[in-house]
């Protein structure tokens, strides 16, 4: 019989478990997947404006947790929010003593609710990752950071897109999500060579831990051994689905079928 196979999710903890490690792992917990977990940070909720607080990991507790892993095999690697550069630089190690396993970057820089915050050294680190990376799934400002372009429409994410192939990502995910357009969540994919749009109508409910589910679905998916495309296209209607069932705290993993 074939093992169960094993995602290690490198992700924040949310507390109100709409993002971080909390729906990485409520996702593969979907897809029959044993999920592991290096925590980078804590996320509170807070009083101010922002309406959270990021506490890192230290930084010998995140190595050590790395560390604790030496001895497992794992079927992908997905990365989500790395709260600093020190941090970063430790998991940018650890997958590169990983290079057969795929990789699963969500380049975690512009929270929803974290909109317009620079964070120029961590959009240059992102792109150090780039080369050891399968797929990456920037948001639209996220993708913008990446590519130094102004994203307004599909024609845009489709330049930003090459532009980030041009630096070397192999699979990237541009999600429009609720940012492109009033009607349409639409997310492109492009390898270089094939370039797709996925669209979904916008779903007027909250979305928190969307982008986390859905780079969580991906990896999911590649876990299993589906091609990137066709598990982009699969994680697209799982978080489609997720948002439809979402609570006011986050977005709820349901496989469709079920
Ligand atoms: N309101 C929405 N209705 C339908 N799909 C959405 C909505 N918001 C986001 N999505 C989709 O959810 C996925 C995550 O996107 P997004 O929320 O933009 O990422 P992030 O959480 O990284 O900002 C994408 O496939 C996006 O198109
Ligand atoms: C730990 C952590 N990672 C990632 C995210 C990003 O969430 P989203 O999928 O909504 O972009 C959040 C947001 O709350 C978070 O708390």
């Amino acid at each position: 019989m074939k093992s169960t196979p094993k995602i290690l999710a490198i992700s924040g903890s949310d507390v109100l478990s709409g993002g971080g490690f909390q729906a990485d792992l409520a996702t593969y917990s979907q897809y029959g997947i044993y999920g592991f977990v290096a925590v980078t940070s804590i996320v509170t909720v807070a009083e101010h404006a922002s309406g959270f607080d990021i506490f890192p990991t230290d930084l010998d507790i995140f190595k050590r947790q790395l560390d604790s892993l030496n001895d497992v095999t794992f079927d992908a690697i997905k990365i989500g929010l790395l709260p600093s550069i020190e941090i970063a630089d430790l998991t940018l190690r650890f997958i590169q003593q990983h290079q057969d396993v795929s990789v699963i970057l969500d380049p975690v820089l512009v929270f929803k609710e974290n909109k317009d915050e620079e964070m120029s050294l961590m959009t240059a680190k992102m792109l150090e990752f780039l080369p050891y990376v399968t797929v990456m799934t920037p948001n639209l400002r996220e993708a913008e950071m990446l590519a130094g372009l102004t994203i307004t429409t599909v024609s845009d994410m489709k330049a930003a897109a090459t532009v980030l192939s041009g630096l070397g990502s192999r699979h990237t995910v541009i999600k429009g999500g609720s940012r492109l357009d009033k009607h349409f969540a639409r997310d492109l994919y492009d390898d270089g060579v094939i370039s797709r749009e996925f669209v979904k109508p916008i779903v007027a409910r909250n979305n928190n831990g969307a982008g986390c589910t859905f780079a969580s679905a991906i990896a999911s998916h590649v876990a299993l051994g589906v091609s990137v495309l066709a598990a982009v296209e699969q994680s697209k209607e799982f978080v489609y689905q997720a948002i439809l069932n979402s609570n006011e705290y986050g977005v709820l993993q349901r496989l469709p079928h079920r």
